[in-house]
């Protein structure tokens, strides 16, 4: 009776406190920590406070003002949307869990989502353990955190400090439910989009990639940004920066399975049950085990196939590195120089000179090579082979297979969303066009188009043996031409139609982007344009150039852009390059005279952005 008439004027306390003071705070909250005991709360707060929870108000049961005050004090310094209950030892028998029901009757929150939250190294007093066995028998998970609900009809509140925009719950649940519902719209298109052209649905080993349907890539951007924000909304946040911290060594055991060659070999093998890791282990040198733990860090990333334990099989991914060596190139590419680079890029960025420095010599590749060199410098460096003679450095073949790579898998695109068919018998420059990858692509698909590659000289002298296999017509048809040039310097070709640079500007700092552009203008004929095929960077904020993702997916579909960042650090590290957004390329290219008059969005990571004399 005595206990019963205390905890009645608690919550009598209690109620009138939450009517008048807090009720308005109230609609934000996120999440209720139930604190056993007095001396829990106190020792709990601090934890709270610092840890993962997020902590507004407590809101003691304990008829103590005393210790109301001193809680209310210590939560008023904090900005948070949390509630925490104080069940005092005071509460006995089973009054706690009766205070709990009624609480939650006022403050229309389900106990199923009530968080039992202990301080470090207290002991569970009596009545605390009756409380959870209270919660427990109402179905209710107890001393785990789950989150509080908001019932579905709480209404967003819209002027949250943005600081705590993720501790909205309801903010939260609603994003989640849209971002479903794109998850579905989305994958109902692709389902359509696929059951209408089955070829659209898979690719051959080997086989370019189909340009697909405007809708299949918009379903597809759409499935991946929606994908990444229901992760981002479900899972754990702490555990998720962890996760992004060691995702490194995805990429590192892709480069060991492109290295030793493993979708080859089990190709070879018995492609129903498997191949051994014993056998793959015996082929490849690498203990069983370690490749073993290489190849399933990969089958939980959808890359090969782990059938029964230890039996591995290609998928559908992994099946693309069969005997594909461009590709390979390019997936190589990053993990050798480029990591090396990548390591000291955390150190460089703070490095007082080299962080404020925009040269292409003073990057993060330059520090992992210990010298100023530039890429293309290093790249061509002789050195000394095994036997005592000098010759190329494997890297330099790498790169140029690498391009040819990523020109195959990036460059359908390019070829189908840019008129290129209304230029007719029209001439296309390619400056910096390394062996003419992208105009072999051209040559074959519009035979109406003439082309001059240019590069630098050990470049271009590579460029007819590779046309000779590739396009051998168009070369014996004298539609192609070759000529080294350094495009730092004044534009050869007059008058021509197009004027192409691809994967060169993202390679160069803005100054220089500047000068490679300005040296084209005096060539610039009337009808001259530049095109600039590279990513065209979309930020999450959006831009006018570019259609946003829909709400509430970040405007550049998140998840669906992140090779896009990828690319665009690879030449923060290697160049002090960077991949430009829509605003910066029409900054340099009005320093240079020049104005974008078109970003031509095509179906892949690339774009092509076209540039004229800029009117005055
Ligand atoms: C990333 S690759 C792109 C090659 C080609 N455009 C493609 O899409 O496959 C950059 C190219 O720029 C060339 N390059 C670098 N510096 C150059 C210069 N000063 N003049 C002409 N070409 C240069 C390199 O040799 C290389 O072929």
């Amino acid at each position: 009776m005595y206990h019963q008439s205390r905890s009645e004027l608690a919550l009598l306390a209690l109620y009138t406190v939450l009517l008048f003071e807090i009720g308005p705070i109230l609609r934000n909250v996120t999440e209720v920590f139930l604190i056993p005991g007095d001396r829990g709360i106190r020792q709990s707060l601090p934890n709270i406070g610092k840890g993962s929870s997020s902590l507004l108000l407590t809101i003691p049961i304990s008829p103590s003002l005393t210790e109301y005050s001193i809680f209310t004090g210590i939560a008023k310094d904090r900005t948070h949307t949390d509630v925490i209950f104080d069940t005092s030892t005071r509460f006995r028998g089973s009054k706690g869990g009766n205070c709990l029901r009624i609480l939650s009757r006022i403050i229309k929150f389900n106990t199923d989502h009530t968080t039992i939250c202990q301080g470090k190294k207290q002991q569970v007093p009596h009545e605390t353990t009756e409380i959870l066995r209270d919660v427990r028998e109402h179905g209710r998970q107890s001393r785990e955190r789950v989150p509080f609900s908001v019932s579905s009809s709480t209404k967003l509140n819209t002027e949250i400090n943005p600081r705590y925009y993720n501790l909205n719950l309801a903010e939260r649940i609603s994003k989640l439910r849209s971002a479903v519902k794109l998850l579905v719209e989305a994958s109902e298109q692709a389902i359509s989009a696929w059951e209408s052209d089955p070829s659209s649905a898979s690719i051959l080993p080997g086989d370019l990639p189909k340009v697909p349907s405007f809708d299949l890539h918009n379903a597809r951007q759409t499935i991946l940004g929606a994908s990444g924000t229901c992760a981002e909304l479900v899972q754990d946040p702490q555990q998720r920066l962890f996760e992004v911290s060691f995702q490194y060594y995805e990429a590192r055991a892709l480069h060991v399975t492109a290295r030793a060659r493993i979708a080859e070999i089990l190709d070879e093998g018995d492609k129903v049950n498997g191949v051994s890791i014993d056998e793959l282990s015996k082929k490849t040198g690498i203990k069983s085990h370690k490749l073993a733990r290489v190849l399933r860090m990969l089958c939980s990333a959808h890359i090969f196939a782990e059938g029964s334990t230890g039996f591995f099989t290609n998928n559908y991914v992994s099946e693309q590195m069969l005997n594909n060596e461009p590709l390979l190139a390019y997936i190589m590419l990053p993990g050798g120089f480029g990591y090396d680079a990548s390591a000291k890029l955390p150190q460089v960025l703070v490095d007082p000179i080299k962080s404020q420095s925009e040269s292409d010599r003073q990057a993060a590749f330059q520090a992992s090579i210990g010298s100023n060199k530039t890429l293309w410098e290093w790249l061509e460096e002789p050195i000394t082979l095994p036997d005592g003679t000098k010759g190329a450095k494997p890297d330099l073949e790498l790169f140029g297979l690498s391009m040819v790579g990523v020109g195959r898998v990036q460059g359908p695109p390019l070829h189908s969303d840019y008129p290129w068919g209304d230029l007719e018998n029209a001439t296309v420059v390619d400056v910096g066009g390394g062996v003419g990858g992208m105009c072999i692509d051209l040559s074959r698909k519009y035979p109406n188009l003439n082309f001059i590659v240019e590069d630098r000289a050990p470049v271009v002298e590579q460029a007819p043996r590779v046309w000779a296999k590739e396009n051998p017509e168009a070369l014996h048809a004298d539609r192609v031409k070759f000529i080294p040039h350094d495009f730092f310097t004044e534009q050869p070709v007059k008058n021509a139609d197009v004027y192409h640079l691809r994967f060169i500007l993202h390679d160069w700092p803005d100054d220089e982007c500047i000068q490679i552009l300005s040296s084209l203008v005096p060539a610039l004929g009337p009808n001259s344009r530049i095109l600039i095929s590279d990513q065209v960077m979309r930020t999450t904020c959006g831009s006018q150039h570019s259609k946003s993702a829909p709400h509430p997916l970040p405007a550049n579909y998140g998840l669906a852009h992140r090779y896009l960042h990828e690319l665009d650090l690879a030449m923060l590290t290697l160049f002090n390059g960077r991949e430009r957004t829509a605003e910066e390329i029409d900054t340099l290219a009005k320093k240079a005279g020049l104005e974008v008059v078109k970003i031509w969005e095509c179906r892949g990571v690339i774009w092509i952005t076209e540039l004229r004399v800029r009117r005055v």
